[in-house]
């Protein structure tokens, strides 16, 4: 069965020096978005500095809005394999709301990651939403499964709320487990600098149109 999804698989033919370019042009943008994101959140200047500030706001708007897509960015990829989720929510290099820069993955297959999460993912007061934490663990645990070899879709992500996650700094990590059929079953946790506060494991499905496109890959492509 040919599912839709794919249509969101899409080779746009960039060359890799083109891609190169892309990430220095848009990469900084995020940046000042996510810079833009928290300021709206903290600044404390008077009604007539924020109609000033978004009276800028509206000019860069205007700018930006003279060439742009329409619709979700999917996962681009060009001739030489290199794949591109830019828009994805926990990791996409052109979403603002992404918390996560990028992830590293160790001889044994472990992936982790180091975020310093702002006031802006907030939840209960001064702490990380449970929602956040769910976010960067199907990130994590699905990024583990694909490195070890298994990509697939969350089919089942539980999640237990040890203690509280402040805001800050936290390191996020996972491993496969194991491996049954289709079903990768991969563990997690995310620690603040005393310990695990959210623990999690999840099966990731390899739906059927994955397995046919993984077999016709060398290696599971690599998101940038
Ligand atoms: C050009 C391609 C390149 C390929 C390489 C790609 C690189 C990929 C890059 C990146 C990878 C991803 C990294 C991202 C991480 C973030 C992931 C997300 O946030 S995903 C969004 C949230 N998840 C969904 O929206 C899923 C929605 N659900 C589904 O699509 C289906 O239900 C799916 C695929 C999960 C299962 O559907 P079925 O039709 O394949 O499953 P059936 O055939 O019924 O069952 C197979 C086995 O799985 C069990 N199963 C089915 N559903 C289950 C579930 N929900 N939980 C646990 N087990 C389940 C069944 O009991 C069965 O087990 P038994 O083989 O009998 O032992």
């Amino acid at each position: 069965m040919t599912d839709s999804i794919l249509e969101l698989y899409v080779n746009d033919g960039l060359s890799d020096e083109e891609i190169d370019q892309q990430r220095a042009t848009y990469g900084p943008l995020t940046g000042d978005v996510r810079e833009l994101i928290q300021l709206a959140l903290q600044t404390r200047v008077d009604a007539d500095d924020v109609a000033r500030a978004r009276e800028h706001l509206a000019a860069a708007r205007e700018i930006l809005e003279r060439d742009r897509e329409d619709g979700p960015y999917g996962t681009r990829f060009n001739d030489s394999g290199r794949f591109r989720n830019w828009g994805n929510a926990a990791i996409g290099l052109r979403n603002a709301i992404a918390p996560i820069g990028g992830i590293h993955e160790d001889d044994d297959g472990r992936v982790w990651t180091d975020i310093h999460l702002g006031p802006v993912y907030e939840g209960p007061a001064g702490h990380v939403h449970g929602g956040v934490s769910a976010l960067l663990l199907d990130q994590i645990l699905g990024d583990a499964a694909r490195i070890s070899g298994y990509p697939g879709m969350t089919g089942t992500l539980a999640i237990r709320y040890r203690k509280r996650t402040p805001l800050g700094a936290l390191r996020v990590e996972a491993k496969l487990d194991r491996v049954e059929g289709r079903k990768a079953f991969v563990v997690g946790h995310i620690a603040d600098s005393e310990g695990i506060c959210v623990e999690a494991e999840g099966i990731f499905i390899a739906p059927v149109w994955m397995v046919q496109q993984r077999d016709s890959f060398a290696e599971i492509p690599r998101p940038e």
